[in-house]
């Protein structure tokens, strides 16, 4: 995968080794999409391995809807995480463009990693995927995730069978919410990327702008809220950003719903389900932004903006998938 942002030479802060160890160990670097049914646990994995939020995480399914890079450093590897949106099967436009999205991540990407939700066993749904990656010619490295609610016999017998299924340089089992067998996975992916210069700055954790991952903090605030009320296609936008003489940030987010009736139920009653969005949010995007936020929130009815081809540029979709 190539990157504007390449620097052409090396960051100033790299680990701190002596000269000739750092002329001897080369450094290394590459992409990893993460490809899986909805809720599989890729947004989980890639906050586990880079160590901070960086992709909501909502018990809502297809959350994710572009790609968003979480940027991992072990070693003297530096490994950029695609947190894909789930693969599933597209109906509606905006299912279509996320799908897209995921299978093109995946075919720039260095490694790819398909992650399964071991628990639910081998469906259908992980049939399909594993029979569309046959067409993905990237070395594969294949996780059985949630394996803290399950029994080893279970696992054993499941990784077998799942083994017949593709080409894996590697079977995982692994915990991406307690981190169990993420340090051995961590491990093989730094010793498996190409050498190769880092493709950002070190102290890079996402290259989500942050007025976006704003809009996906409020986002997932309202969600973990309202789930069972809102469809997903709801969205948060940050529209002003503005920052004050005395170091605090005043930022301005609407809140994009289909209906009259969805609007409602963001405002609650006397506006109080809003508020508490707001608050949980603000609390948040304080910490991301490590300023002072003062957050101000609009609930605006939209018709039909999934099929606005706006919108998709914006969160970097494929409007004519
Ligand atoms: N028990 C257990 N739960 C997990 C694990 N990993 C993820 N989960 C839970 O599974 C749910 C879905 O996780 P996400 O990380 O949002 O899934 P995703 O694959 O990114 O979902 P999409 O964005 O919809 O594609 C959340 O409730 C997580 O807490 C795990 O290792 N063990």
């Amino acid at each position: 995968m190539t990157d504007d942002t390449q620097p052409e030479t090396l960051p100033d802060a790299m680990p701190d080794k002596g000269a000739d160890e750092t002329a001897a160990v080369p450094t290394r670097s590459g992409f990893v999409a993460m490809l899986g049914a909805p809720n599989a646990g890729k947004s989980t994995l890639v906050n586990q391995l880079v160590g901070t939020k960086v992709s909501i995480v909502t018990h809502k399914v297809q959350t994710t809807r572009a790609l968003v890079r979480g940027i991992a450093i072990k070693d003297r590897t530096q490994i950029v995480f695609v947190d894909t949106p789930g693969v599933f099967n597209p109906k509606r436009r905006l299912d279509r463009a996320m799908v897209k999205t995921a299978w093109g991540g995946a075919k720039d990407a260095d490694i790819v990693l398909p992650i399964i939700d071991a628990d639910r066993g081998i469906n259908d749904e992980v049939l399909a995927i594993m029979d569309r990656l046959k067409d993905v010619k990237q070395p594969k490295v294949l996780l059985l995730n949630k394996v803290d609610q399950m029994r080893r016999d279970r696992l054993l017998a499941m990784t077998q069978e799942i083994s017949t299924k593709g080409e894996f340089e590697r079977i995982f089992m692994i915990s991406a919410l307690n981190g169990s067998g993420c340090d051995d996975l961590m491990e093989f992916l730094a010793a498996r990327l190409p050498e190769g210069p880092w493709y950002y700055p070190e102290d890079q954790i996402s290259d989500l702008p942050l007025r976006q991952l704003a809009a996906e903090i409020t986002r997932e605030k309202l969600f973990l809220r309202l789930h069972q009320e809102i469809p997903y296609a709801s969205t948060v936008e940050t529209e002003r950003w503005e920052n004050r003489p005395d170091g605090s940030v005043r930022i301005e987010q609407t809140i994009y719903v289909e209906r009259d009736s969805q609007k409602a139920i963001v405002l609650g009653h006397k506006g109080e389900t809003v508020k508490a969005i707001g608050q949980a949010a603000r609390r948040e995007i304080t910490e991301a932004a490590e300023q002072t936020v003062h957050l101000f929130l609009f609930v605006k009815v939209r018709e039909n903006w999934g099929d606005d081809p706006e919108r998709y540029r914006e969160m970097g979709l494929d409007y004519t998938a």
